[in-house]
């Protein structure tokens, strides 16, 4: 039996229960049993786990991972699970470290693929820039692992069974949360059907994209170029430090194709690419290409969109 610790994440409860898939390819030939860890988990009608272990904290801050680092710690100590899986979100990602270095183990950051056919368990994630894959292995336990949204995906009915964990003396948090804005009328990318992405050889206004994107009934996104050049925000980032997104189509204008921006493409089911370079690697993944400027395809292609209206 392979039991597995699943800290779910409030405002991605999807993007969690899919994390059960790593799971349940890690326990390998041995039986898979997946516990949730929700912390004043509003919905505890969530499927998918063999059990729920839930802490009722109310005023508990919850995004301060030192906070949930003193919690998993503490529901380690009691059930000893071999494997620890963390949703690779900028929270995820600030906890993961942080217990494993409480638990004194190693830490697999943002694997995409599992293999356990050889008699170890081997975390595969890319390495040296995304210019190769690097298998490794975990002696130490339990194995922790972050793993980006939409990368593993799992569908579960299992009712679980819930439990409250009782928590001992929880070290008051040190951060105060004054105000919580978002951006309004921004779909996020990893739930878009339609992308509309643009790379650094889309020489125009990148707020430009927003008309034909909402006529796709789409989003934009952008490669780390554009962020980097303060065009675009980090959220609509696609790749291997962006989001994982899985559109059926993902139209991309002046992207080269490097590793890192395709390591954010899963599953896509078609890709137009519109590059000035024939020899792009993204020529070579699209199932349409279309050499020319990315802004006079858009153009002509709004355009076009326009007369069928
Ligand atoms: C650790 C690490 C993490 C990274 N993470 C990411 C990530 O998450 N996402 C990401 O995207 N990148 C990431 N990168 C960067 C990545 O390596 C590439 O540098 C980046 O993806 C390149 O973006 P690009 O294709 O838009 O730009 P470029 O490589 O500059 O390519 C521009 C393309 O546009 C074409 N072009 C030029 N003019 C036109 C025109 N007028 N019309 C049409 N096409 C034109 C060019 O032929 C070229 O193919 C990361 C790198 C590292 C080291």
């Amino acid at each position: 039996m392979f039991n597995s610790l699943i800290i779910i994440d409030n405002d991605y409860l999807k993007d969690s229960v899919d994390l059960v898939e790593v799971a349940n390819q890690l326990a390998g030939t041995e039986e898979s049993v997946v516990s949730g860890l929700g912390i004043n988990l509003v919905d505890k009608e969530i499927t998918g786990f063999d059990s729920l272990i839930c802490v009722d904290l109310p005023d508990l801050q919850l995004k301060d991972s030192r906070v949930l680092t003193d919690i998993i710690q503490q529901v380690q100590q009691t059930y000893e699970f071999d494997s620890i899986i963390v949703l690779a979100t900028d929270f995820g990602r600030m906890v993961a470290p942080r217990v494993a270095m409480r638990l004194k183990v190693g830490l697999v950051a943002d694997i995409t693929a599992i293999d356990t056919h050889q008699k170890e368990r081997r975390l595969i994630r890319p390495a040296f820039s995304g210019n190769m894959l690097a298998s490794i292995v975990c002696d130490s336990t339990p194995i922790m692992a972050s793993v980006h949204p939409n990368v593993f995906h799992f569908q579960g009915t299992k009712q679980p069974t819930v439990s409250q964990f009782a928590i001992n003396q929880l070290k008051p948090s040190s951060i105060e949360v004054l105000a919580i804005t978002q951006e309004a009328g921004n779909q996020d990318i990893r739930e878009a059907e339609v992308i509309v992405a643009a790379g650094a050889g889309y020489h125009a206004d990148i707020a430009d994209l927003n008309g034909i994107a909402t006529k796709l009934k789409g989003a934009v996104a952008v490669s780390k170029p554009l962020v980097e050049q303060q065009r675009a925000p980090r959220e609509i980032q696609v790749g291997q430090s962006g989001k994982t997104v899985s559109p059926h189509l993902y139209i991309a204008l002046g992207i080269y194709g490097s590793m890192q921006h395709v390591e954010g493409l899963k599953n896509v089911k078609d890709i137009i690419s519109v590059n000035t370079d024939e020899g792009a690697p993204l020529n070579y993944l699209a199932n349409l290409v279309v050499i020319g400027d990315a802004v006079e395809f858009i153009n002509k292609l709004t355009a076009r969109l326009q007369e069928g209206t």
